[in-house]
């Protein structure tokens, strides 16, 4: 009678003799495969938050475009005035932002300007209203004067013809800003990525929906349809497909169709019913999938009907980290950003863990009080811990022995973009 294989408690532990591919092999292998794929697309600078741009962007007017008025005062020549009790005559008229003055403020003089106002000719200097007492058609102020105070030269914060954002650069809030403020008005932009998210397996259902107690809710799809929005992509949703090859085979042809790109989680690994893989590697595109990476050993990376597909684990723990760890870059290239791996903060670690050296492992991590805390339990599908998180811990291949105090990577979903 043959023996059972005695049962190893550590389920990660690598088979002898395979090659586990280095997480930063894997992520040069797919930063030198993966470009851009988006359309592009002419919008007003208004609607293009978080849209990234298809080529820089210039400015077409100096910020500001006349040298103006900083505060509201008195403009003049700053250099006249040494130190010493100054008594000024002031000339007729005034300028006012949107309303300047026409002349040119002759020398020896004084004009009356507000905020923001250009500066007059014949002047450099703005006196600070608070700082002068109002005579009969003079100021009175005290010397000297700094001359080019509350004075703005043109052009002194952005020239025209300067580029502002390169190509592959995302807007922000303060980028619409810039680009208004420097006459940009339409700019290309890179259509949105669509990202297609399935979720497989006879198991799941709906959240909301009654539900046996051989059913799971679908945890990932609104998880990583979320994360995708996120991430500035579009998500689309494909919805949930049972453990049936046929069905799949329809919805990820339905999804290449739809999509640039294909998450899909559950069946990545090896097992009966890990459809998802025996999918990918029936297509003979299946590549890299033995990634040296905890959580997400069971990686099925493919391209299906010519539109990449990335088969996520189906613990949501891991189905998450692949998609930043892994995904993200590879959606960012496609999107037409740059390759982007977050370098997070070096700190403290608040925990102790022993780890193999030649595999990466992410843990559910937080700062608290300046030294990262990690989720008492690795499993990966304890989906709580990545809410109790506020972002991962990247311990390195090399790395074995964490004890309190050893510096360790905080990256924070923040860094990633969530
Ligand atoms: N013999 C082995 N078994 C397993 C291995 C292994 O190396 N050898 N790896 C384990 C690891 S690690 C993971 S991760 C899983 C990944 O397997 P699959 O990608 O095939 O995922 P499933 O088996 O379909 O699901 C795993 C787990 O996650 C739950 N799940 C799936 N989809 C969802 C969803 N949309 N929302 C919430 N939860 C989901 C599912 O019910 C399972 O509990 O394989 C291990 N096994
Ligand atoms: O690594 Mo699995 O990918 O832990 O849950």
């Amino acid at each position: 009678m043959t023996r059972p294989p005695p049962l190893k408690n550590d389920c990660f532990a690598l088979p002898p003799g395979v090659h586990w591919t280095p997480v930063d092999e894997a992520l040069a292998l797919l930063q030198s495969r993966m470009s851009g794929v988006t359309e592009t697309e002419v919008l007003p600078v208004a609607d293009a938050l978080d849209r990234i741009l298809a080529e820089p962007a210039v400015a077409e007017r100096s910020h500001p475009p006349h040298a103006n008025c900083a505060v509201d005062g008195y403009a003049l020549t700053g250099a006249q005035y040494k130190e010493g009790v100054h008594r000024v005559p002031l000339c007729e008229g005034r300028s006012a932002a949107g309303q300047p003055f026409d002349g040119r403020v002759p020398d020896s003089h004084a004009l009356r300007v507000l905020t923001g106002a250009n500066l007059p000719a014949g002047t450099d200097t703005v006196i600070l209203q608070e700082d002068v007492q109002l005579e009969d058609g003079h100021i009175a102020f005290h010397g000297p004067l700094k001359i080019g105070a509350n004075a703005r030269k043109a052009g002194e914060d952005v020239q025209a013809g300067e580029t502002l954002f390169p190509a592959g650069h995302r807007l922000t809030p303060a980028d619409l800003g810039l680009l208004s403020a420097t006459g940009v008005g339409r700019v290309t932009f890179h259509k949105p990525l669509r990202v297609a998210v399935i979720s497989t397996g006879d198991e799941l259902t709906e959240a909301g929906a009654a539900a046996s107690d051989d059913q799971i809710y679908d945890a990932n799809r609104p998880m990583l349809l979320a994360a995708i929005k996120k991430l500035g992509h579009e998500p689309i949703d494909m919805g949930r497909m049972p453990d049936q090859r046929d069905v799949l085979k329809d919805g990820l042809t339905r999804a290449a169709q739809e999509a640039d790109v294909i998450l899909t989680s559950g069946g990545a690994s090896a097992g009966d019913e890990d459809h998802m893989s025996a999918l990918l590697n029936e297509t003979g595109t299946m590549a890299l999938w033995r990634i040296a990476i905890k959580p997400g050993r069971p990686l099925a990376l493919g391209v299906w009907e010519g539109t990449p597909v990335f088969g996520l684990p189906g613990n949501p723990v891991a189905a998450m980290v692949c998609t930043l760890i892994l995904a993200r870059p590879v959606m960012r290239l496609m999107a037409g950003q740059s390759w982007d791996i977050p370098q997070g903060l070096m700190l403290p670690a608040a925990f102790s863990k022993s780890k193999k050296a030649g595999r990466r492992e992410y843990l559910r991590a937080r700062v608290r009080q300046g030294q990262v805390e990690v989720f008492p339990s690795e499993g990966s599908g304890r989906i709580s811990g990545l809410s109790w998180a506020e972002g991962l811990v990247e311990l390195s291949d090399e790395a074995q022995d964490i004890t309190p105090g050893t510096p360790v990577r905080y990256i924070s979903y923040a860094d990633f973009g969530l």
